[in-house]
């Protein structure tokens, strides 16, 4: 995979407070990549450094591995983000969309901008007619602001939060919205949040913020799976004891569909039987219980 982002032993500052010490990590291209922390842990912080929107104090972040890119326009337009958007109150979705456009002072033409704003008010399930941004529910500020966030067709995006205030109807169209960025326009996504439910089901991958320090958390680390035999096999033992962690009739392994395979082959060919099956998602949760 290609590391498209590359922040490598940053730290920042506000006054004398350190808020990330030394923090180092890569996203790859086209991964979705959720980051957690407490509140005030620092994870705005972390995105606004990358788009420079806030200095640094050591360290360095490449993007496409310059660590000029905040200097080169052609690299910043391939960023995307939503973070303390900001709206016309008194406009409706596509002027919105149109008016932001104007500002990035992209060179498109009247038509293929009419055509972009079209298919992202589709995209983000936003009405295309005269109702203005103030009669907006919350959800579908977000979504506009998710389809501003779209409008110069980014590479890398950053989205801060973007489940916050919604309702669970609001939080689950707008994972859909977000993951099918990813499958339509192949683009990479850091993705904030506290509530780590609502991002678990879509993330390859976590960065968790603790105590100024940056922990990596691969996803599959987080599933188990835990098969309960009728009866304790000692062969079954014997053969597998380096793979899987075997106590008696209890086998836990990582969600690894090859070694899960073998295992149940194993077992049957041992004319074993399975008492219970399940599926357990230690998610992050465990991780903010943890710090204290
Ligand atoms: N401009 C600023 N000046 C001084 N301190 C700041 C500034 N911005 C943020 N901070 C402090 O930096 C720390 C990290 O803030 P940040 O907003 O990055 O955290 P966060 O993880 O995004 O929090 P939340 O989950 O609440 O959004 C906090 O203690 C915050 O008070």
């Amino acid at each position: 995979m290609n590391i498209i982002l590359k922040v490598e032993s940053l730290s920042k500052k506000y006054n004398e407070t350190t808020i990330l010490d030394k923090v180092s990590f890569g996203i790859n291209q086209g991964e979705i990549v959720g980051l957690l922390g407490r509140n005030g842990s620092g994870k705005t912080t972390l995105m606004k450094v990358i788009l420079g929107l806030t200095a640094f104090d050591g360290g360095k972040v490449l993007f496409k591995e310059k660590d000029n890119y905040l200097e080169k326009p052609e690299l910043m337009s391939e960023f995307g983000y939503l973070l303390d958007c900001k709206l016309f109150e008194y406009l409706n979705a596509y002027d919105n969309l149109y008016v932001f456009d104007k500002y990035a002072s992209s060179n498109r033409s009247k038509k293929e901008l009419r055509k972009k704003i079209i298919e992202l008010l589709a995209f983000a399930d936003l009405p295309n007619d005269k109702k203005v941004v103030k009669g907006f529910s919350f959800g579908m500020k977000q979504r506009l602001g998710l389809a501003l966030s779209l409008l110069e067709n980014p590479k890398f995006l950053l989205l801060d939060e973007p489940f916050v205030g919604l309702d669970p109807l609001g939080v689950e169209q707008l994972q859909t919205t977000i993951f099918e960025m990813r499958e339509k326009y192949g683009i990479t996504i850091l993705i904030s949040s506290h509530q780590l439910s609502e991002i678990e089901q879509m993330c390859d991958r976590y960065l968790y913020i603790e105590s100024k320090h940056i922990k990596e958390v691969p996803k599959e680390e987080n599933i188990k799976i835990k098969i309960t035999l009728k009866a304790p096999q000692k062969q079954l033992i014997q053969a597998l004891k380096n793979q899987v962690l075997i106590k008696e009739n209890e086998i836990c392994l990582n969600y690894d569909i090859s070694l899960l395979n073998d295992l149940l082959k194993f077992i049957y060919a041992e004319d074993g039987e399975i008492e219970k099956l399940s599926i357990e998602n230690h998610n992050l949760s465990s991780l903010f219980k943890g710090e204290e």
